[in-house]
Formats: structure tokens, C-alpha cells, sequence
């Protein structure tokens, strides 16, 4: 189970951009975050994923609470989670070839001799032909740059997978295809999954429940009711 608790987090000293941010992802379960631009999902889901630290609140894996953040989280909770993020070329090295890019965290995490075989079963999984894996970043689409980011993101095996619009830049089909590869992932590991996305059909297709913004977050401080009282608490219900 992933727990988020009252987070409130931002970017600077007590201008929080995400406030008393409550969300449950039980083992197995793939919840889907849906919510205007710019409210804050892609800030809690690197909460959640222990990429960014929180002024306030909890996260908690499996009854055990977040240690640290970012390097400093214990390597255990670091890599129970995998993370695509939305734009691939920003979260890849443009040095590295794919099949270095995928093995990143094998290597990272001392795990270099397994790192050739896994390597080649994740490019056949994501759908990525042997002649790629030996071109860099700017040698590829972006849809076979997400292909490999996914691959990277499923090394480790991950406990957890948390999605932050990874399909939003992809067409139909390359869209259809990383979904099944997470889906496919999901069903032989019983991993949970916290999708985040603009598209409520898509969401709807691909997770168990799907949570609005609203339902997740208290609102933002300058749309607070002007007259002091407080927000509402948020509540945890979803919908399909
Ligand atoms: N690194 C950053 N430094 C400062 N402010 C940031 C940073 N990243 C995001 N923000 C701001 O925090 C707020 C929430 O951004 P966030 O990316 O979490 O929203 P979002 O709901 O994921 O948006 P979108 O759906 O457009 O991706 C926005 O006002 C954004 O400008």
C-alpha cells in the first residue's frame, strides 16, 4: 500500500503549490490522478515517488514511512518505484544509447552483470528493435525514446509505477502499446500503478478508479473561501 497524508509541497518557502493532499494506492491497484493544468498532480506524483521532498505530511510503503527523499531515501524505497515522465527527452541522458539509458539503474544499483539480459527482454517487451538500442536520444522518435524510458523505469522491477502523462505526446498506437507493456508488467507482478493524465477516457480504460484533483487536494491558498473558513477535507472517493 502507498499512502500520501495531508502533503502540502511546493517549490518555495510557504508557497505551497500542492495543499493537505491525501491518496491511497493499495498493492496491486492502479489509480488514476486526473486534474486541470498546473494544479499540482505532477508535484504530488513525485511526492509519491520520493523524487521531491514535501513541507508537510506523509508517505508511507507498505506501513513503512518514507526515509528520506530523492538520493538521500533509502535505496530499498528508492527503487520501489518506477517513474516515465511526460517528456522523455527531458528525463534521458543524450550521451547514453538506449541499451545504456535502460540499464542505468542496473548499473546504478551494482547490478551490471544482469544488466545485458534484462536489457534485451525489456527492448522486447517495450517493442524495441536491436538496431535501436545502439542509437542515442537524438537518433530516435519520441515514441521510441518513451518506449526506452519505460524500459528503464521497469528495470529494477519495481513495486510501484508511478506514470506522470506518459502517453500525452504518443499517437494512438504507441499509446496503446505502453499502456499494455505496463498492464502486461502489472499482471506478472502484482505492481500498483498512480497514473496521472488530462484524459479521463484513457484513465477510465486503464485503471481500477480514477481520482479527480478536487477529491485528492485541499484548494490552492488564493482560491481558499475569502472568509477564513476552512477548506473542505479532501475525501478519497474515486469514479470511473
Ligand atoms: N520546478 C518548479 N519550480 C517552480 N515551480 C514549479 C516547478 N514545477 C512546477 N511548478 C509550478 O507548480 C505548479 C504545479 O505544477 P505541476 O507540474 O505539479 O502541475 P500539473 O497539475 O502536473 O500540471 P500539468 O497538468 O500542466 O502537467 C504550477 O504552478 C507550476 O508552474
Amino acid at each position: 500500500m502507498l499512502e500520501l497524508r495531508h502533503v502540502t509541497a511546493g517549490y518555495e518557502p510557504r508557497r505551497p503549490v500542492v495543499r493537505d493532499a491525501s491518496l491511497t494506492v493499495a498493492a496491486g491497484e492502479a489509480v488514476g490522478l486526473l486534474g486541470p493544468s498546473g494544479c499540482g498532480k505532477s508535484t504530488l506524483a513525485r511526492v509519491a515517488a520520493l523524487l521531491h521532498r514535501p513541507d508537510a505530511g506523509t508517505v508511507t510503503l507498505d506501513g513503512e514511512p518514507a526515509r528520506g527523499w530523492r538520493h538521500r531515501a533509502p535505496r530499498a524505497q528508492r527503487t520501489a518505484f518506477g517513474v516515465v515522465f511526460q517528456q522523455p527527452r527531458m528525463s534521458a541522458d543524450p550521451r547514453l544509447r538506449l541499451h545504456d539509458l535502460i540499464a542505468e539503474p542496473l548499473r546504478a544499483t551494482g547490478r551490471r552483470a544482469e544488466a545485458a539480459d534484462r536489457v534485451r527482454e525489456l527492448a522486447a517487451a517495450t517493442g524495441l528493435t536491436p538496431d535501436l538500442l545502439t542509437r542515442r536520444p537524438h537518433e530516435v522518435s519520441d515514441g521510441q525514446l518513451q518506449r526506452a524510458c519505460l524500459a528503464r523505469a521497469l528495470a529494477l522491477r519495481p513495486r510501484w509505477l508511478v506514470c506522470d502523462e506518459m502517453t500525452a505526446m504518443l499517437d494512438a498506437s504507441t499509446t496503446a502499446a505502453l499502456v499494455a507493456v505496463v498492464e502486461d508488467y502489472r499482471r506478472e507482478t502484482g505492481a500498483g500503478l498512480l497514473a496521472v493524465g488530462h484524459d479521463p477516457a484513457l484513465l477510465n480504460r486503464w485503471c481500477d478508479r480514477t481520482v479527480h484533483w478536487e477529491a485528492v487536494a485541499a484548494a490552492p491558498a488564493d482560491t481558499a473561501p475569502a472568509d477564513g473558513r476552512p477548506c473542505p477535507p479532501p475525501d478519497h472517493r474515486g469514479h470511473r
